[in-house]
């Protein structure tokens, strides 16, 4: 990089058509080339960016998250907690960072992990672990499309040399093929580690794909055929999981619901079946749940994960059973894309939310910090999940959303 350090200039070079838009950073240090988009956009729109345009990290430290950049949003980030998670990743005391505007939504996630915490802790567990990519390939016709599916059962080996080239992370699990006429759908399952490993994952399937191409006559049409599923709803992802599947559990004692919680396990219990689960098979849903999305957003925007992903974050399922008087609460996550390397997790601010849980960078072994923070996240759905359900049974909700989120 070369240049000027004068934002103005740049901005002018821009307008008189000596510079593009999206090449600043090419000609001048990349705090300089945001200011410069700022004046261009302020001027434009009529906006005022002082704010957007007071951000605390060097912008060269996001050029990897972001083009175009003119500054920084702020979430505001709060903690609940500490909760004790008792995990096979993770264990001990921990707070949880969560980024929202949402009123109410720590005060709640904050209570039930002090319900939590008085009843001994969460479990959580990952059971299963895998990100997917899905090219969709053009054959002639179905005899092809079997033919195909034939050769990849009997060449797995050699789709999982040429994939496992392209990371030194990542290795290739399965290949699981769907055929839909003269579509076939190669879903290509990763152990991704510690990143949340989409860019490794479809960078690896590029390479097995070409694989694909060579040896048979099969044509790839798209990298990406949508049974991956990624950011769409998709009840692929809820049944087979995608990035990890992790659950957390609890059993709350009867005088822990009735003094903190405001309610009983039996009403918890019933109100967890009457909506969560006939509420929401009534109305079509994928998530069997009342809110995992919010604490699942929450700590997506304080760690530094994708955003979009929340999508996959709430295929839930909360189950509540009442067990010798007390409460046995759950919550499943089917497929929660975390990460703790790669991505938004460079970011300085959200390094430092992954810091507050003690799992930033690659874990000993690879991959262990990425299953502690899918424990985590868990654990705060599960009490978030509990603190709302309660809320609901003590008719809370309307009052708390009046004093704390308006
Ligand atoms: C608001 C509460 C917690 C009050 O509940 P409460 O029991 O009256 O509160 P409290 O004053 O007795 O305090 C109990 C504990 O709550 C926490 N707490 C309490 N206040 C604060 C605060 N200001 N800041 C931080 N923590 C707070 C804190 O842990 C405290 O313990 P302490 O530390 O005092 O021993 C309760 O009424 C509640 O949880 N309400 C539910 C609100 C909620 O869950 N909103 C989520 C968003 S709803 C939504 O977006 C999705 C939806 C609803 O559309 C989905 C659907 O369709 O279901
Ligand atoms: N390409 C796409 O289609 C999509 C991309 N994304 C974006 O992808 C990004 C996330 O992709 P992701 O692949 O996770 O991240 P990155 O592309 O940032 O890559 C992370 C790299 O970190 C290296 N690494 C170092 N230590 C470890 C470790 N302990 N465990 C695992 N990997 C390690 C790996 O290198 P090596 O492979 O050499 O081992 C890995 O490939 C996000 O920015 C997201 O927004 C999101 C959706 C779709």
């Amino acid at each position: 990089m070369s240049g000027t350090s004068d934002p103005k200039d740049l901005a002018a070079k821009v307008e008189s058509g000596d510079l593009r838009f999206h090449e600043l950073e090419e000609h001048a240090d990349a705090d300089t080339a945001a200011a410069a988009r700022r004046l261009l956009v302020e001027e434009q729109s009529g906006a005022s960016l002082d704010t957007v345009g007071d951000y605390g990290f060097p912008a060269e430290q996001a050029d990897s998250a972001i083009e175009n950049m003119i500054g920084a949003i702020q979430v505001p980030l709060g903690v609940v907690g500490p909760v004790e998670v008792n995990g096979a990743a993770t264990s001990g005391e921990t707070y949880l960072p969560l980024a929202t505007t949402e009123g109410a939504l720590l005060a709640s996630v904050n209570r039930g992990c002090s319900v939590i915490d008085r009843a001994g802790g969460a479990t959580a567990r990952v059971t299963k672990s895998g990100m997917t990519r899905a090219p969709v390939f053009r054959v002639a016709d179905v005899a092809e499309a079997e033919a195909l599916v034939s050769w990849v059962r009997d060449n797995e080996a050699m789709l999982k040399e040429a994939a496992e080239e392209t990371t030194n992370h990542g290795e290739l699990l399965d290949v699981t093929p769907y055929v839909v006429g003269d579509n076939v759908y190669l879903r290509f399952r990763y152990d991704t580690k510690d990143a949340m490993g989409m860019n490794m994952a479809t960078i690896a399937t590029r390479a097995a794909a070409d694989v694909v191409e060579a040896e048979t006559a099969a044509s790839l049409v798209a990298l990406s055929g949508n049974l991956c599923s990624d950011k769409k709803p998709a009840a692929i992802n809820a049944v087979e999981g995608r990035g990890r599947s992790v659950t957390a559990d609890v059993l709350i004692p009867r005088d822990v619901v009735e003094e903190r919680l405001h309610t009983t396990p039996e009403a918890i219990a019933e109100i967890n079946t009457r909506k969560n689960l006939v509420g929401s098979a009534k109305a079509g849903g994928l998530g069997f749940n009342a809110h995992v999305a919010n604490v699942v957003a929450a700590m997506f925007l304080a760690t530094g994960q994708d955003a979009a992903q929340v999508v996959e974050g709430s295929n839930a399922i909360t189950t509540a059973e009442v067990k010798d008087g007390n409460l046995y609460f759950s919550v499943s996550l089917a497929s929660l894309e975390v990460g703790t390397v790669g991505g938004g997790t460079k970011l300085p601010t959200q390094a430092e939310g992954l810091d507050i849980l003690g799992v930033r960078g690659g874990g000993d072994p690879a991959g262990a910090n990425a299953d502690a923070l899918a424990e985590c996240i868990a654990t705060g759905a599960l009490a978030g999940e509990l603190s709302l359900l309660a809320a609901l049974g003590s008719r809370h909700l309307s009052s708390a959303h009046e004093s704390l989120g308006r």
